[in-house]
């Protein structure tokens, strides 16, 4: 069973003093299960600070984020790592793949970080489904951006994570394979029930989200579900 990720009155204040930072001011919101949420926003608004917070990258400065019933920021570090390798999946704009080591050994990466035996039957069907059986035995550099990003979304499923946090994943990519990387997310999303969170500055690819939530200065300015804009749209 998947767990659901939750926070409650979120604040993070960078610096002190005059010179603070309100980044994130009073955040309370749950994210649906199974579901595709985009966060959208102004430069600056708070949008990568609140993905950080909730995926226990940036401790804030105060309020819960919690994993199931978990709140866990009161949890020590090595538990709180345990979370981030078992429970959350992560794709950046730059990938971030292993450059020394095959597109297989990446994808297995967290697997083996977690000292787990590899599920081969399910690795198979995310590497048939992300169109990668024929690129397993090369390395990332031998590989288009486009096929690097498939590889980044494989590996953060590997593990069959709770929830993927992906911070403009599509930044680096042309239009026509940022539509493709996309679409693969989509089919994530949909063929293996999996909750996605994803900043992006798109606008066309936030319509393909369930969910947008948008952030201004630092607090939720809104939340719109795929029913509130088809309603618009009529
Ligand atoms: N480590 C930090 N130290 C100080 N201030 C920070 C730090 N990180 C972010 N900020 C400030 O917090 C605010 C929110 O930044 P954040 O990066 O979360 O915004 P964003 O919406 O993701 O922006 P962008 O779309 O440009 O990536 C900004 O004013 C930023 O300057």
């Amino acid at each position: 069973m998947k767990k659901s990720i939750k926070v409650k009155n979120l604040k993070k204040i960078y610096g002190k003093g005059e010179s603070s930072v309100n980044a994130i001011d009073d955040i309370t919101l749950e994210i649906e299960n199974g579901k595709f949420t985009a966060i959208v926003g102004q430069s600056g608004s708070g949008k990568s600070t609140l993905l950080h917070c909730m995926a226990g990258l940036d401790k804030p400065t105060c309020g819960n984020v919690y994993l199931g019933d978990e709140d866990i920021y009161t949890l020590n570090d090595d538990k709180l790592s345990k979370i981030r390798v078992e429970e959350f999946g992560f794709i950046f704009q730059s990938f971030n793949l292993i450059p020394v080591i095959n597109v297989y050994e990446n994808i297995v990466l967290p697997i083996s970080i977690d000292s787990k035996t590899v599920d081969k039957v399910y690795i198979d069907s995310i590497i048939n489904s992300l169109g990668l059986k024929d690129q397993i035995k090369k390395f990332p550099n031998e590989l288009s951006g486009g096929q690097q990003q498939r590889v980044a979304i494989a590996r953060s499923l590997a593990n069959k994570p709770s929830i993927i946090f992906a911070d403009e994943p599509t930044g680096n990519l042309d239009s026509k394979t940022s539509k493709e990387v996309m679409d693969m997310l989509c089919m994530c999303v949909k063929d293996f029930n999996q909750t996605l969170v994803m900043i992006t500055h798109d606008e066309k690819i936030s319509t393909m989200a369930d969910t947008v939530v948008t952030i201004c200065d630092g607090k939720v300015n809104s939340i719109g579900t795929k029913k509130d804009i088809q309603q618009v749209e009529i």
